[in-house]
């Protein structure tokens, strides 16, 4: 390299060790103590693997017994899932000594594991509510291996019990892999009864406080989200998302806001509606919205 290069590297170089330094996100001194994305994928894939078995994966499952399927899938995990559990307290709360890091990750560790089953269960009756929601699915089969509303539910389901763990990142981190791939946003936050159907999927946002009910169907474009704020983190673990009850239908583009915000149940919102506003129950609405303000704190 010619001096002239040298010379635009090196002070390239100094200015962005400046900026590092400046920045109090960046510690350089934590080395590996950062939680690692591609491990949280592959964590991801062997939830799939698991959770659908003979679909995904290598195993051919005419040669395998459920036992040793099963046992060695969640072995792995366990594995995964702790060392990215006890990097994510560490990168979290520095100062926490590493015999209680290790304590802390083993116990959400366990706990994980010991619920794969029900979520599971949960998982499969999401499918069975695809299949009888959309005509278009061939089978159940068809929604496992191809839907992107399932396979984003699957994630979600999974990344809620870190969350209500209080793991850090880590949930985040799952959603928004899903969110990636599929186009459909849900918080890990957000908390989801079962049946859960999403046709089509692509745009969906759901924010990390909304309640949802159970037997209920979203379509594509679908928000269901907060007023928009200045002071953020003011309102941070306030409920500020809607609360949609059990068997509402909300129909493709719709944007419900609000954390007083609820659409009772048995309740069908039309497409294009924007809502700010409750819905009583066995209602058909399409725009509710009284008042439209971006509210500020004090
Ligand atoms: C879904 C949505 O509108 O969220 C807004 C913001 N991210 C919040 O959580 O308040």
């Amino acid at each position: 390299m010619g001096t002239i290069v040298n010379k635009t590297i090196q002070e390239a170089t100094a200015r962005l060790k400046e900026n590092y330094e400046a920045q109090k996100i960046f510690d350089m001194s934590l080395g590996d103590c950062v939680p690692n994305r591609d491990a949280i994928i592959s964590i991801i894939e062997g939830l799939r693997t698991v959770t659908f078995p003979g679909f995904f994966g290598s195993e051919n499952m005419a040669y395998v017994s459920k036992d040793n399927f099963a046992g060695s899938t969640l072995a792995i995990l366990y594995e995964r899932l702790f060392k990215q559990v006890r990097v994510a307290l560490k990168f979290d709360n520095k100062e926490l000594a590493d015999a209680e890091i290790r304590a802390k990750a083993e116990e959400y560790t366990s706990t994980f594991i010991a619920k794969i089953p029900d979520i599971q269960a949960m998982i499969l009756k999401d499918v069975d509510a695809e299949f009888n929601g959309d005509p278009a699915a061939k089978d159940h089969q068809d929604i496992i291996l191809s839907y992107p509303g399932i396979f984003t539910i699957f994630v979600y389901r999974y990344a809620h019990v870190l969350y209500e763990l209080n793991v850090p990142y880590i949930p985040r981190i799952m959603t928004e892999y899903a969110h990636g791939l599929t186009g459909i946003d849900i918080n890990p936050g957000a908390t989801i009864g079962e049946y859960f159907c999403i046709d089509h999927g692509t745009g969906i946002v759901i924010g990390e406080t909304t309640t949802i009910g159970d037997h209920v169907k979203i379509y594509q474009g679908v928000t269901l989200g907060a007023l928009s704020t200045r002071k953020g983190q003011l309102l941070s673990g306030v409920k500020r998302h809607p609360t949609i009850e059990n068997n509402v239908v909300i129909y493709a583009n719709t944007t419900i806001l609000g954390g007083e915000t609820v659409i009772g149940e048995n309740s069908v919102v039309a497409g294009n509606s924007f809502v700010t506003t409750s819905i009583p129950a066995n209602t058909k609405v399409a725009s509710m919205q009284p008042e439209l303000e971006i509210k500020e704190q004090k």
